[in-house]
Protein backbone atom coordinates (compact mmCIF):
# COMPACT_ATOMS: atom_id res chain seq x y z
CA UNK A 1 0.00 0.00 0.00
CA UNK A 2 1.75 3.16 -1.02
CA UNK A 3 1.64 6.22 1.49
CA UNK A 4 -1.38 8.91 0.74
CA UNK A 5 -0.35 12.29 0.30
CA UNK A 6 -2.95 12.77 2.96
CA UNK A 7 -4.08 10.46 5.87
CA UNK A 8 -7.75 11.92 6.46
CA UNK A 9 -9.68 12.99 3.46
CA UNK A 10 -13.32 14.61 4.11
CA UNK A 11 -15.81 15.18 1.35
CA UNK A 12 -18.48 17.87 1.73
CA UNK A 13 -21.50 16.91 -1.36
CA UNK A 14 -21.42 13.32 -2.00
CA UNK A 15 -22.72 13.22 -5.17
CA UNK A 16 -20.88 11.99 -8.63
CA UNK A 17 -17.46 13.88 -8.47
CA UNK A 18 -16.78 13.01 -4.44
CA UNK A 19 -17.91 9.40 -4.82
CA UNK A 20 -15.51 9.40 -8.15
CA UNK A 21 -13.11 10.31 -5.59
CA UNK A 22 -13.70 8.30 -2.74
CA UNK A 23 -13.68 5.48 -5.42
CA UNK A 24 -10.18 6.70 -6.88
CA UNK A 25 -8.88 7.05 -3.43
CA UNK A 26 -9.48 3.37 -2.89
CA UNK A 27 -8.48 2.23 -6.18
CA UNK A 28 -5.10 3.90 -5.29
CA UNK A 29 -4.49 1.72 -2.55
CA UNK A 30 -4.38 4.73 -0.39
CA UNK A 31 -4.46 3.34 3.41
CA UNK A 32 -6.38 7.19 4.51
CA UNK A 33 -9.14 7.98 6.43
CA UNK A 34 -12.29 8.96 4.48
CA UNK A 35 -15.32 10.91 5.83
CA UNK A 36 -18.07 12.59 4.06
CA UNK A 37 -21.70 14.49 4.77
CA UNK A 38 -24.24 15.22 2.72
CA UNK A 39 -26.93 18.19 3.12
CA UNK A 40 -30.00 15.47 2.42
CA UNK A 41 -30.72 12.50 4.95
CA UNK A 42 -31.19 10.48 1.61
CA UNK A 43 -27.70 10.73 0.47
CA UNK A 44 -26.01 10.00 3.67
CA UNK A 45 -28.35 6.70 3.57
CA UNK A 46 -27.24 6.05 0.11
CA UNK A 47 -23.27 6.44 1.03
CA UNK A 48 -23.98 4.62 3.82
CA UNK A 49 -25.51 1.82 2.16
CA UNK A 50 -22.96 1.55 -0.55
CA UNK A 51 -20.00 2.37 2.23
CA UNK A 52 -18.70 5.12 0.46
CA UNK A 53 -16.95 6.45 3.21
CA UNK A 54 -15.03 4.93 6.38
CA UNK A 55 -17.98 7.19 7.88
CA UNK A 56 -20.67 9.65 6.94
CA UNK A 57 -21.53 11.95 9.44
CA UNK A 58 -24.56 14.12 9.76
CA UNK A 59 -23.07 17.68 9.86
CA UNK A 60 -20.21 18.90 7.98
CA UNK A 61 -18.95 19.88 11.45
CA UNK A 62 -18.03 16.13 12.34
CA UNK A 63 -16.95 15.22 8.68
CA UNK A 64 -14.62 17.82 8.40
CA UNK A 65 -12.74 17.07 12.29
CA UNK A 66 -9.50 15.85 11.98
CA UNK A 67 -9.85 16.47 8.53
CA UNK A 68 -5.95 16.67 6.58
CA UNK A 69 -7.89 17.30 3.25
CA UNK A 70 -11.18 19.12 2.90
CA UNK A 71 -12.72 18.56 -0.77
CA UNK A 72 -15.94 20.82 -0.87
CA UNK A 73 -17.92 19.09 -3.55
CA UNK A 74 -21.21 21.10 -3.68
CA UNK A 75 -22.85 23.60 -6.43
CA UNK A 76 -20.73 26.56 -6.76
CA UNK A 77 -23.04 28.63 -5.11
CA UNK A 78 -22.95 26.75 -2.10
CA UNK A 79 -19.36 26.94 -1.42
CA UNK A 80 -19.34 30.22 0.45
CA UNK A 81 -21.84 29.20 2.88
CA UNK A 82 -20.30 25.65 3.19
CA UNK A 83 -16.75 27.13 4.19
CA UNK A 84 -19.06 29.53 6.43
CA UNK A 85 -20.06 26.13 8.25
CA UNK A 86 -17.22 24.25 8.42
CA UNK A 87 -14.47 27.01 9.50
CA UNK A 88 -14.43 26.87 13.25
CA UNK A 89 -14.07 23.05 12.92
CA UNK A 90 -10.67 22.67 10.93
CA UNK A 91 -7.74 21.37 11.51
CA UNK A 92 -4.75 23.86 12.35
CA UNK A 93 -2.79 22.86 8.92
CA UNK A 94 -5.19 21.35 6.90
CA UNK A 95 -6.00 22.15 3.10
CA UNK A 96 -9.43 22.68 1.86
CA UNK A 97 -10.39 22.40 -1.90
CA UNK A 98 -12.68 22.63 -3.90
CA UNK A 99 -13.84 20.32 -7.29
CA UNK A 100 -16.23 23.43 -8.50
CA UNK A 101 -16.61 24.25 -12.38
CA UNK A 102 -16.01 27.90 -11.70
CA UNK A 103 -12.61 29.56 -10.09
CA UNK A 104 -13.11 32.99 -9.89
CA UNK A 105 -16.05 33.31 -7.74
CA UNK A 106 -16.00 30.48 -5.47
CA UNK A 107 -12.33 31.76 -4.33
CA UNK A 108 -14.03 34.99 -3.45
CA UNK A 109 -17.03 33.24 -1.38
CA UNK A 110 -14.47 30.96 0.42
CA UNK A 111 -11.66 33.12 1.35
CA UNK A 112 -13.32 35.27 3.77
CA UNK A 113 -14.18 32.54 5.80
CA UNK A 114 -10.45 31.19 6.14
CA UNK A 115 -9.14 30.23 9.42
CA UNK A 116 -5.20 31.45 9.84
CA UNK A 117 -3.22 28.31 9.29
CA UNK A 118 -5.44 27.00 7.02
CA UNK A 119 -4.59 26.63 3.45
CA UNK A 120 -7.53 26.83 0.26
CA UNK A 121 -6.69 25.78 -2.93
CA UNK A 122 -8.87 25.71 -5.79
CA UNK A 123 -8.94 22.67 -8.29
CA UNK A 124 -11.58 21.45 -11.27
CA UNK A 125 -10.81 18.24 -12.51
CA UNK A 126 -12.16 18.70 -15.98
CA UNK A 127 -14.10 15.33 -15.97
CA UNK A 128 -17.71 14.32 -15.69
CA UNK A 129 -21.09 13.10 -16.98
CA UNK A 130 -24.30 13.94 -16.74
CA UNK A 131 -25.30 11.76 -13.93
CA UNK A 132 -25.43 13.37 -10.35
CA UNK A 133 -25.62 11.56 -7.09
CA UNK A 134 -23.65 9.30 -4.79
CA UNK A 135 -24.36 6.24 -6.86
CA UNK A 136 -22.89 7.64 -10.28
CA UNK A 137 -19.71 7.98 -9.15
CA UNK A 138 -16.63 5.17 -10.64
CA UNK A 139 -12.83 4.98 -10.14
CA UNK A 140 -11.57 5.49 -13.37
CA UNK A 141 -13.32 9.02 -14.24
CA UNK A 142 -10.27 11.00 -13.73
CA UNK A 143 -7.70 8.91 -15.19
CA UNK A 144 -6.26 10.83 -18.28
CA UNK A 145 -8.36 14.14 -17.34
CA UNK A 146 -6.85 17.16 -16.63
CA UNK A 147 -7.20 19.12 -13.36
CA UNK A 148 -6.55 22.59 -13.21
CA UNK A 149 -5.59 23.79 -9.99
CA UNK A 150 -5.53 27.58 -9.50
CA UNK A 151 -3.64 28.49 -6.22
CA UNK A 152 -3.68 31.78 -4.65
CA UNK A 153 -0.34 33.98 -3.41
CA UNK A 154 1.15 32.96 -0.37
CA UNK A 155 -0.18 29.64 -0.28
CA UNK A 156 2.98 26.93 0.40
CA UNK A 157 4.38 25.84 -2.48
CA UNK A 158 5.12 21.90 -0.62
CA UNK A 159 0.99 22.48 -0.08
CA UNK A 160 0.06 22.98 -3.53
CA UNK A 161 2.75 19.86 -4.72
CA UNK A 162 0.86 17.73 -2.19
CA UNK A 163 -2.43 17.95 -3.80
CA UNK A 164 -0.71 17.94 -6.32
CA UNK A 165 0.32 14.36 -5.92
CA UNK A 166 -3.21 13.80 -4.86
CA UNK A 167 -4.82 14.33 -7.78
CA UNK A 168 -1.93 12.79 -10.12
CA UNK A 169 -2.07 9.34 -7.47
CA UNK A 170 -5.89 9.46 -8.80
CA UNK A 171 -5.20 9.44 -12.11
CA UNK A 172 -5.30 13.15 -13.64
CA UNK A 173 -2.66 15.13 -15.11
CA UNK A 174 -2.52 18.49 -13.25
CA UNK A 175 -2.28 22.07 -14.61
CA UNK A 176 -2.09 25.27 -12.73
CA UNK A 177 -4.13 28.29 -14.27
CA UNK A 178 -4.67 31.77 -13.23
CA UNK A 179 -8.55 31.50 -11.80
CA UNK A 180 -9.76 34.45 -13.93
CA UNK A 181 -8.12 32.75 -17.07
CA UNK A 182 -9.68 29.48 -16.36
CA UNK A 183 -13.05 30.89 -16.05
CA UNK A 184 -12.46 32.19 -19.56
CA UNK A 185 -10.99 28.89 -21.02
CA UNK A 186 -14.33 26.95 -19.25
CA UNK A 187 -16.58 29.51 -21.11
CA UNK A 188 -15.28 28.54 -24.48
CA UNK A 189 -14.72 25.02 -23.74
CA UNK A 190 -17.58 23.72 -21.23
CA UNK A 191 -20.17 26.46 -19.75
CA UNK A 192 -21.35 28.43 -23.64
CA UNK A 193 -21.68 24.65 -25.31
CA UNK A 194 -23.52 23.61 -22.28
CA UNK A 195 -25.99 26.39 -22.86
CA UNK A 196 -26.63 26.13 -26.71
CA UNK A 197 -27.10 22.55 -25.92
CA UNK A 198 -29.79 23.59 -23.50
CA UNK A 199 -31.16 26.06 -26.10
CA UNK A 200 -30.83 23.37 -28.88
CA UNK A 201 -32.87 20.97 -26.50
CA UNK A 202 -35.65 23.30 -25.82
CA UNK A 203 -36.02 24.37 -29.48
CA UNK A 204 -36.70 21.41 -30.49
CA UNK A 205 -39.24 20.63 -27.58
CA UNK A 206 -40.62 24.06 -28.23
CA UNK A 207 -41.16 23.03 -32.62
CA UNK A 208 -44.85 21.08 -32.74
CA UNK A 209 -44.45 20.66 -36.75
CA UNK A 210 -41.74 18.01 -35.23
CA UNK A 211 -43.08 15.56 -32.79
CA UNK A 212 -41.44 14.38 -29.65
CA UNK A 213 -41.21 10.80 -30.74
CA UNK A 214 -39.64 11.75 -34.33
CA UNK A 215 -36.93 13.81 -32.43
CA UNK A 216 -36.11 10.75 -30.03
CA UNK A 217 -36.24 8.35 -33.04
CA UNK A 218 -34.29 10.11 -35.49
CA UNK A 219 -31.75 12.07 -33.16
CA UNK A 220 -28.85 11.91 -35.18
CA UNK A 221 -25.38 12.29 -33.27
CA UNK A 222 -25.22 15.52 -32.73
CA UNK A 223 -28.44 16.09 -31.12
CA UNK A 224 -27.91 12.95 -29.11
CA UNK A 225 -25.18 14.67 -27.64
CA UNK A 226 -26.95 18.00 -27.05
CA UNK A 227 -29.22 15.48 -25.46
CA UNK A 228 -27.06 13.98 -22.88
CA UNK A 229 -25.42 17.19 -22.11
CA UNK A 230 -29.17 18.99 -21.75
CA UNK A 231 -29.65 15.94 -18.77
CA UNK A 232 -27.18 17.73 -16.61
CA UNK A 233 -27.92 18.14 -13.40
CA UNK A 234 -30.00 22.21 -13.26
CA UNK A 235 -28.74 23.08 -9.69
CA UNK A 236 -25.18 22.53 -10.53
CA UNK A 237 -25.57 24.46 -14.14
CA UNK A 238 -27.67 27.10 -12.74
CA UNK A 239 -24.77 28.38 -10.15
CA UNK A 240 -22.05 27.48 -12.99
CA UNK A 241 -23.85 30.78 -15.20
CA UNK A 242 -24.85 32.51 -12.27
CA UNK A 243 -20.71 32.88 -10.89
CA UNK A 244 -19.46 33.04 -14.40
CA UNK A 245 -21.35 35.57 -15.63
CA UNK A 246 -18.93 37.49 -17.38
CA UNK A 247 -16.84 35.01 -19.21
CA UNK A 248 -19.78 33.58 -20.32
CA UNK A 249 -21.46 36.32 -21.39
CA UNK A 250 -18.15 37.57 -23.67
CA UNK A 251 -18.41 33.98 -25.53
CA UNK A 252 -22.03 34.14 -26.09
CA UNK A 253 -21.75 37.72 -27.39
CA UNK A 254 -19.29 36.20 -30.24
CA UNK A 255 -21.01 33.03 -30.68
CA UNK A 256 -23.98 35.32 -31.81
CA UNK A 257 -21.68 37.58 -34.12
CA UNK A 258 -20.36 34.54 -35.64
CA UNK A 259 -24.18 33.10 -35.72
CA UNK A 260 -25.39 35.55 -37.96
CA UNK A 261 -22.29 35.94 -40.03
CA UNK A 262 -23.69 31.94 -40.56
CA UNK A 263 -27.38 32.14 -40.67
CA UNK A 264 -26.29 35.46 -43.49
CA UNK A 265 -24.19 33.35 -45.79
CA UNK A 266 -26.69 30.14 -45.91
CA UNK A 267 -29.71 33.15 -46.44
CA UNK A 268 -27.51 34.66 -49.50
CA UNK A 269 -26.27 31.66 -50.73
CA UNK A 270 -22.57 32.44 -49.96
CA UNK A 271 -21.21 28.71 -50.14
CA UNK A 272 -17.73 30.25 -49.52
CA UNK A 273 -18.50 31.62 -46.56
CA UNK A 274 -20.01 28.38 -45.06
CA UNK A 275 -16.86 26.40 -46.92
CA UNK A 276 -14.21 28.08 -45.81
CA UNK A 277 -15.51 28.08 -42.03
CA UNK A 278 -16.19 24.54 -41.92
CA UNK A 279 -12.55 23.73 -43.21
CA UNK A 280 -11.46 25.88 -40.34
CA UNK A 281 -13.53 23.85 -37.58
CA UNK A 282 -12.45 20.94 -38.92
CA UNK A 283 -8.84 21.40 -38.43
CA UNK A 284 -9.41 22.57 -34.83
CA UNK A 285 -11.13 19.03 -34.34
CA UNK A 286 -8.11 17.38 -36.29
CA UNK A 287 -5.57 19.60 -33.89
CA UNK A 288 -7.36 18.17 -30.56
CA UNK A 289 -6.95 14.68 -32.52
CA UNK A 290 -3.60 14.71 -33.39
CA UNK A 291 -2.96 16.24 -29.82
CA UNK A 292 -4.39 13.03 -28.15
CA UNK A 293 -6.92 15.16 -26.04
CA UNK A 294 -10.07 13.35 -27.16
CA UNK A 295 -10.66 10.38 -25.00
CA UNK A 296 -13.75 9.43 -26.83
CA UNK A 297 -12.14 9.07 -30.33
CA UNK A 298 -11.02 5.54 -30.92
CA UNK A 299 -7.90 6.41 -33.02
CA UNK A 300 -5.25 8.53 -31.21
CA UNK A 301 -2.50 7.66 -28.52
CA UNK A 302 -3.82 9.28 -25.13
CA UNK A 303 -1.84 11.54 -22.91
CA UNK A 304 -0.63 10.26 -19.91
CA UNK A 305 -0.83 6.87 -17.80
CA UNK A 306 -1.62 4.12 -19.41
CA UNK A 307 -4.94 3.05 -18.13
CA UNK A 308 -6.32 0.15 -20.77
CA UNK A 309 -5.47 -2.53 -18.05
CA UNK A 310 -7.46 -0.85 -14.92
CA UNK A 311 -10.76 -0.83 -15.83
CA UNK A 312 -12.41 -4.12 -14.20
CA UNK A 313 -16.27 -3.87 -14.15
CA UNK A 314 -16.89 -1.86 -11.04
CA UNK A 315 -14.40 1.07 -11.79
CA UNK A 316 -16.35 1.10 -15.45
CA UNK A 317 -19.23 3.69 -15.63
CA UNK A 318 -22.49 2.91 -14.17
CA UNK A 319 -25.85 2.57 -16.27
CA UNK A 320 -27.63 5.69 -16.60
CA UNK A 321 -29.04 6.85 -13.17
CA UNK A 322 -29.17 9.68 -11.41
CA UNK A 323 -30.43 10.40 -7.70
CA UNK A 324 -30.12 11.67 -4.32
CA UNK A 325 -28.55 15.31 -3.87
N1 LIG B 1 -20.95 16.90 -12.79
C1 LIG B 1 -19.87 17.15 -13.46
O1 LIG B 1 -19.73 16.68 -14.60
C2 LIG B 1 -18.79 17.99 -12.84
C3 LIG B 1 -19.04 18.78 -11.74
N2 LIG B 1 -18.06 19.57 -11.21
C4 LIG B 1 -18.34 20.41 -10.04
O2 LIG B 1 -18.38 19.57 -8.92
C5 LIG B 1 -19.29 20.04 -7.94
C6 LIG B 1 -20.20 18.90 -7.54
O3 LIG B 1 -20.87 18.41 -8.68
P1 LIG B 1 -21.47 16.94 -8.74
O4 LIG B 1 -20.71 16.01 -7.91
O5 LIG B 1 -21.67 16.65 -10.18
O6 LIG B 1 -22.90 17.22 -8.08
P2 LIG B 1 -24.01 16.23 -7.52
O7 LIG B 1 -25.31 16.91 -7.79
O8 LIG B 1 -23.82 14.85 -7.98
O9 LIG B 1 -23.71 16.32 -5.95
C7 LIG B 1 -23.78 17.53 -5.25
C8 LIG B 1 -23.75 17.31 -3.75
O10 LIG B 1 -23.81 18.56 -3.11
C9 LIG B 1 -24.81 18.56 -2.10
N3 LIG B 1 -25.40 19.91 -2.00
C10 LIG B 1 -26.15 20.54 -2.93
N4 LIG B 1 -26.47 21.78 -2.52
C11 LIG B 1 -25.90 21.93 -1.31
C12 LIG B 1 -25.90 22.98 -0.36
N5 LIG B 1 -26.53 24.14 -0.60
N6 LIG B 1 -25.21 22.80 0.78
C13 LIG B 1 -24.60 21.64 1.02
N7 LIG B 1 -24.57 20.59 0.16
C14 LIG B 1 -25.23 20.75 -0.98
C15 LIG B 1 -25.81 17.53 -2.55
O11 LIG B 1 -26.51 17.01 -1.44
C16 LIG B 1 -24.90 16.49 -3.20
O12 LIG B 1 -24.43 15.60 -2.22
C17 LIG B 1 -19.99 21.24 -8.56
O13 LIG B 1 -19.44 22.42 -8.02
C18 LIG B 1 -19.67 21.13 -10.05
O14 LIG B 1 -19.57 22.40 -10.65
C19 LIG B 1 -16.78 19.55 -11.70
C20 LIG B 1 -16.46 18.76 -12.77
C21 LIG B 1 -17.46 17.96 -13.45
O1 LIG C 1 -20.45 15.38 -19.35
C1 LIG C 1 -19.84 16.23 -20.01
O2 LIG C 1 -19.86 16.26 -21.24
C2 LIG C 1 -19.06 17.28 -19.32
O3 LIG C 1 -18.77 18.29 -19.91
C3 LIG C 1 -18.66 17.02 -17.91
C4 LIG C 1 -18.18 18.21 -17.17
C5 LIG C 1 -19.09 19.10 -16.64
C6 LIG C 1 -18.65 20.18 -15.91
C7 LIG C 1 -17.31 20.40 -15.71
O4 LIG C 1 -16.91 21.44 -14.99
C8 LIG C 1 -16.38 19.52 -16.22
C9 LIG C 1 -16.82 18.42 -16.95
Amino acid sequence: MSRPPYDHVAFIGLGLIASSMCHAIRAAGWDCTITGTARSAETRDIAREIGLCDRVTDSAAEAVEGADLVVLCVPVGAMGGVMEEIAPHLKPGATVSDVGSVKGAVIEAVTPHLPDGVWFIPAHPLAGTEHSGPRSGFATLFQNRWCLMTPIEGTPEAEVARLDRFWTGIGANVDMMDADHHDLVLAVTSHAPHLIAYTMVGVADDLRRVTASEVINYSAAGFRDFTRIAASDPTMWRDVFLNNKAATLEILGRFTEELFALQRAIRTGDGDHLFDYFTRTRDIRRGIIDAGQDTDAPDFGRVGPDTSKAAPAADTPPAKRSQGG
